[in-house]
């Protein structure tokens, strides 16, 4: 059953106001539901909320106790998968043979990846001698940050929630959540999950709405806000560190990208086409870490271009329930329409159009809906627009290179850093690519391989700072160093 409500969550109650915003489905655009949208009351009360929680129950609780909620948290987001799958599917038209595998599992491995690394991961330690000859010891000692503000994106709108509120919730902190104002609905359910398992109120609050002039700015702004962790495009992550300096606040940001793939001649083919198919196309390209530029090497690059053709147009578009789909529509019609205007610069630029370039044709009030056609561009320069610019769709430019040089050069000479996949059987090149590409993450024969031990973020204009494993307890914990004269 999709809710036509969708209300705040404050202090554990659901809170509607005066003021409302439309829910739409992005498969036919139809609204589905009002959002409540929270002022800056709402917000104050869940920032209040959230600081009272800190200082009562949540604040007092045993390491041991609050790991155990949050493995409850983690059983009853599975009890609930349906709900979720239903919920998340509603807002983005995302397959649920897609949101099924990735979305909504990887909403309950967040919570349980970091509760149980605040209970395995230890401190350092260090002895000294002090200047009377006798004894000192220091240790580390992690304390909450505080009330921690998410901002988060609606592409992958509980995994990326759940990847910051899991985290802060392990490390002791409570959060304030605004989630996308397009995709409200999981952030929402959530709190009823957080009230069934009996974490205490305050600890978990959401706050609808837009940014400027609304609740994204009214937390970022808010004074009791003692850190900010974002992930979106990268000048609203700019606007946010603006906001997060005054009072000198630590921020996270994870931004945006514009990500290539390097194909070497000596890949697995079958398995670098696949790969290449996965990280331009999966949830119809709006992936912060999907390939927006493909460098194939030039022996293969005719080859590679047929055969990447050939997977784009066997892409099923469908709807959410259709089991065989792997395509679905964009998040909304404002997004629609800066894909397809990307579309029409590329052709103005003089793209070779490979396949795709429109809105595929779609029955009845589907017709509708978001959709747009799995795009491959050949034959630009390196300053064309749809090559430096992130669109975030499911589309690609395909180019040849001769040299590794070469390669290395063009696929590092773009402001954003955050993801690449390289494709190559030579372990020696493979690394020195890896090591010398300038981004946050190289994958190498893969793409989207996840251990969330690991660091994640990006380089140059893609992000500040790192979240994943010890980096995210770095970032949500403030650690102090206690140092003991014997
Ligand atoms: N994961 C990523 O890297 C994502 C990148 N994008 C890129 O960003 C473009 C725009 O999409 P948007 O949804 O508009 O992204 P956005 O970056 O504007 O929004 C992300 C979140 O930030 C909030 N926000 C916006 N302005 C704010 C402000 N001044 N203060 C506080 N919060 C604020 C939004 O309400 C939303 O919750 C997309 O076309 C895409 O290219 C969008 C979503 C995710
Ligand atoms: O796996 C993750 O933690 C994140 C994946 C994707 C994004 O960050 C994004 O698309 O923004």
């Amino acid at each position: 059953m999709i809710a036509d409500k969708i209300l705040n969550f404050i202090d554990g109650e659901y809170v509607a106001t005066d003021k409302w915003y439309e829910n739409r489905n992005p498969i036919n655009n139809k609204v589905i539901g009002m959002v409540a949208e929270a002022g800056e009351k709402e917000v104050d009360a869940a920032v209040k909320a959230a600081k009272a929680a800190l200082k009562g129950p949540w604040g007092s609780m045993s390491l041991q106790k609050r790991i155990e909620l949050l493995e409850a948290l983690v059983v009853e987001i599975n009890n609930r998968f349906d709900d979720f799958l239903e919920a998340e599917c509603a807002d983005t038209g995302k397959p649920k043979s897609m949101a099924s595998h990735v979305d909504i599992p990887r909403g309950a491995a967040n919570f349980k990846v970091f509760a149980d690394m605040v209970k395995n991961v230890p401190t350092e330690f260090f002895e000294m001698t002090t200047p009377d000859g006798g004894k000192a010891i220091n240790y580390g000692y992690r304390r909450p940050v505080g009330v921690v503000g998410v901002i988060c994106p609606w592409n992958l709108p509980l995994l990326l929630m759940t990847w910051k509120v899991g985290p802060a919730l392990a490390c002791g902190n409570t959060v304030v959540v605004k989630p996308s104002e397009d995709t409200p609905r999981t952030a929402a359910l959530l709190g009823e999950v957080m009230n069934k398992v009996g974490i205490p109120k305050g600890v978990y609050n959401v706050v609808n709405g837009f940014g400027a002039n609304s609740a994204g700015a009214f937390l970022t702004a808010h004074p009791d806000v003692d850190a900010l962790t974002f992930t979106g495009e990268t000048r609203t992550g700019e606007v946010i560190m603006k906001a997060a300096a005054n009072g000198s606040r630590p921020v996270s940001l994870e931004m945006g990208g514009k990500n290539a793939a390097i194909v070497f001649a000596d890949c697995d083919f079958d398995k670098a086409i696949e790969g290449t198919l996965r990280s331009v196309f999966l949830n119809c390209g709006q992936v912060c870490l999907g390939t927006e530029r493909v460098y194939v090497e030039r022996p293969i690059f005719d080859k590679f271009v047929a055969a990447l053709k050939a997977g784009a147009e066997g892409m099923k578009i469908g709807v959410p329930d259709d089991p065989a789909a792997n395509f679905g529509p964009l998040v909304s019609k404002k997004h629609q329409e800066k894909v397809l205007s990307y579309y029409k610069v590329a052709v103005e630029e003089g793209a070779t159009v490979v396949t795709g370039g429109g809105v595929p044709q779609m029955p009845g009030e589907l017709a509708d809906g978001c959709w747009v056609q799995p795009t491959i561009w050949t034959g630009l320069p390196e300053t064309a627009r749809v090559i430096k610019e992130e669109i975030f769709g499911p589309c690609c430019h395909i180019a040849p290179f001769d040299t590794e040089e070469e390669v290395l050069e063009k696929a590092n000479d773009n402001k954003y850093g955050l993801a690449c996949a390289i494709w190559t059987q030579d372990v020696s090149r493979a690394h020195r690519v890896a090591q010398k590409m300038e981004v946050g993450i190289s994958w190498v024969n893969s793409w989207f391989l996840r251990d969330l031990r690991t660091p994640f973020g990006g380089s140059k204009q893609s992000g500040i700072g790192r979240e994943g494993g010890v980096h995210s307890l770095e970032f949500y914990t403030d650690l102090k160093n206690v140092c003991i004269k014997l």
